[in-house]
């Protein structure tokens, strides 16, 4: 049987039942695993578990030579035991940073240099597992990785964990999340952009969280490299000690070896108590189409035992820990867990939404506290998903059910409407989040959407006193029963770094958005540090692109949730031929309406297909038009095989037509092409 074969059918039925079944296949199986890491792991785990092998709170992994490629299989295995590392040797770790300042990069280098992975394993920034983060070299979902590391110093081997973090203010949730399970932190600067928007708002998390910091400025290899003004930069805003940084190359390997002794001097060892009854914090959870729910968690006290009963504290639902191991960096099984240690559990749960993140799990004969867990994620923006060809809703239901496993941070609710049909309201942590859950439905499930266009959340309250949140414009009530008295829109505190010269240029983008400006001050003698007072709404809208081409790219842009504001806000509908198009309404700023109503008439117009009948397209408040375009007709030529003069028979077949047009009209509905709504909606 050929290598390939043997793959096939081993996944087609599941590692384990392929393993029992087929024994003829060992040898071959494994030289068809080459370098795959998990497989061989698993395998080996239940062969040696079926032989009696491993004991108490041993796994089996490999040794970084070991992991190669080309490794055969069982002579090379070695094994680690957990109960060597009681908290005072576990190190617990973040890297936070601004986009693309090197932290995925770094991980790959401390894996390498720890041996967890194989140096040169071909596949840069190895903890950027999703086709979507690889495509746009982006960290969208934090990774844990747990590494060994033998310190000099003391000559004991530590066991260290890893959270790569995203940068992307979007995914900030992530990286609140995952300092819960963290001690302290490597905060990466870039040593040419020096600090940046998203500098400032994670050293602000972790520091809010009292963890460690230890400042590291990578890429110092780069000819524009210029770590002193950088130090300088960290100084005046965190106030941190220039004689404290570490300076780092993580592409040429500069400067790493200092990197792991300082997390094991500088971060204090995980605090809990081995001796009381066991609490995990559940971190994060996804949904395995082989294992099922896997949940990953910190064991803040106690120990986790395979095969033991616990309980959730947030639903009272109670599981049997089935497997349970560390992210080695794939998943490893172990028979235990620690306190202060970081690893994943298999617990029989069928969604993920029994796997809430933030909850505390616990022996299901034991009461304990729960552990504060974390403020849910706050949805900025809600869009409608629905299927690009009607009859695709249940596959698509089917895909976003699939998706939401692994993505708990997008929320979902039905919903209809009369132009596009039966589809979703989804609310998203921000627009970059929103396109990769697209971009995740159509290259990971096949699923073609159109989305509307993203809103955010209104507050509007009716003359009867009535309040209502709207995610959808099209479902703000227009009826003169419910008269809108005063509404309130989502505001964000916005920091903005940038080199001073383009400070002019910013403060009119801010202020055309209805920006307050609320700080401005220097971080060194070039850069300044603006922050601003911004409706979401206008943020959301293409804010970050402008920001950046006014700025020919160098400044950076970061927000957080700040209050509502009292706003004078209007429902803005478009008509086709006097009829609304529930799905191309938004709510905007009164003084914006106008605009913003020829912008789309206009672009609407350029895509609608002429028709056999002329199109009127409007934007309106209320009973009020505020823009108008019209599309006109595209006149068949009935006369074209009329040759000769009979005027009496030509005028009978214009009348005809006319008719005809007019008879299409009644109908009344315009044919919109489900791709014009992709491009209005897209563009807008
Ligand atoms: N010259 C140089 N380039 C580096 C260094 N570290 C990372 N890079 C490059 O910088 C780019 C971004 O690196 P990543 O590791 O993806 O950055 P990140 O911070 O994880 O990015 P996000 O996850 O999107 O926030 C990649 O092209 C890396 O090759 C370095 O030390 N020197």
């Amino acid at each position: 049987m050929g290598t390939g074969e043997v793959l096939r059918r081993c996944f087609k039925r599941g590692v384990s039942e392929y393993w029992r079944n087929s024994p003829s296949q060992h040898v071959p199986f494994f030289q068809a695993l080459g370098s795959s890491r998990v497989l061989q792991t698993s395998l080996l785990d239940h062969k040696l578990a079926s032989h009696g092998n491993l004991s108490g709170s041993q796994c089996r992994t490999f040794s970084s030579a070991e992991s190669a490629g080309s490794a055969g299989p069982a002579e090379r295995d070695q094994v680690i035991d957990l109960a060597l590392y009681p908290p005072s040797l576990i190190r617990n770790f973040s890297i936070i940073a601004h986009v693309d300042h090197g932290k995925s990069t770094l991980a790959d280098r401390l894996l390498e240099l720890t041996s967890t992975i194989r140096k040169g394993h071909g596949q840069p920034q190895y903890l950027d597992k999703l086709q979507v983060e690889r495509e746009r070299g982006i960290t969208v979902k934090a990774q844990t990785a747990t590494m060994f590391y033998n310190y000099s110093n003391d000559r004991k081997k530590y066991l260290l964990n890893l959270i790569d973090t995203p940068g992307h203010v979007d995914f900030s949730y992530e990286v609140s999340r995952s300092l819960a399970a963290c001690q302290g932190v490597l905060l990466l600067v870039d040593a040419s952009q020096g600090v940046q928007a998203q500098t400032v708002a994670n050293f602000y998390l972790a520091f809010e969280a009292d963890l460690t910091i230890i400042p590291v400025i990578n890429k110092v290899d780069q000819p524009t490299a210029d770590p002193d003004r950088v130090k300088e930069q960290l100084k005046s805003i965190f106030d941190i000690n220039p004689d404290e940084v570490i300076l780092t190359s993580a592409k040429t390997g500069q400067g790493l070896e200092q990197v792991l002794p300082v997390v094991i001097e500088r971060i204090p060892c995980p605090k809990g108590n081995p001796e009381s009854p066991l609490r995990m914090l559940l971190l994060d959870s996804y949904y395995d189409e082989y294992k099922g729910v896997v949940c990953h968690v910190a064991v803040v006290d106690g120990t986790l035992k395979k095969g033991v009963k616990i309980a959730s504290a947030a639903t009272g639902q109670s599981y049997e820990v089935n497997d349970v191991g560390i992210l080695h960096p794939e998943l490893t099984p172990t028979s235990h867990l620690f306190t202060g240690q970081v690893g994943y559990v298999i617990a029989g749960m069928r969604s993920t939404k029994e796997a809430r993140i933030g909850d505390t799990l616990h022996l299901t004969r034991t009461q304990v506290e729960p552990l504060p867990g974390f403020k849910p994620a706050k949805h900025m923006v809600f869009a409608g998903v629905y299927p690009a060809d009607g009859s695709d809703f249940d596959a698509l239901n089917h895909a976003i059910e699939r998706l939401t496993c692994n993505d708990a941070s997008v929320s979902v609710s039905k919903e209809t409407s009369g132009a596009l049909g039966m589809g979703f309201r989804c609310g998203f942590l921000g627009l970059l989040h929103m396109d990769v859950f697209h971009q995740r439905l159509e290259q990971e499930y096949g699923a073609q959407v159109i989305s509307t266009t993203p809103t955010v959340p209104y507050v509007f309250e009716y003359a009867d006193g009535s309040k209502v949140t709207v995610q959808n414009p099209a479902a703000l009530s227009s009826s003169p029963g419910k008269r809108v008295v005063r509404c309130w829109e989502p505001t964000v505190l916005a920091t903005i770094i940038t080199p001073s010269e383009y400070v002019g240029s910013l403060m009119t983008l801010c202020s055309e958005r209805r920006g307050e400006q609320i700080e401005h001050s220097f971080i060194d003698g070039q850069r300044v540090m603006l922050k601003y007072k911004l409706p979401l709404r206008e943020v959301v809208i293409d804010f970050y692109n402008e920001l950046k081409s006014i700025t020919s790219g160098y400044a950076s842009f970061d927000y957080e949730e700040s209050e509502m504001q009292a706003s004078d806000l209007v429902k803005l509908d478009l008509l086709l031929n006097g009829e609304p198009v529930d799905a191309l309404a938004s709510i905007v700023h009164r003084s914006k309406a106008e605009r913003v109503g020829r912008e789309l008439c206009e672009k609407l117009k350029k895509i609608l297909d002429r028709q056999l009948f002329e199109i009127a397209v409007q934007a309106a408040i209320g009973s009020k038009v505020v823009a108008r375009e019209t599309l006109s007709a595209l006149r068949k030529n009935v006369l074209a095989k009329c040759y000769g003069g009979d005027v009496s028979r030509k005028r009978k077949l214009l009348e005809k037509q006319k008719e005809g047009k007019r008879r299409m009209k009644r109908v009344g509905s315009v044919d919109i092409p489900q791709e014009a709504f992709h491009s209005l909606l897209r563009n807008s």
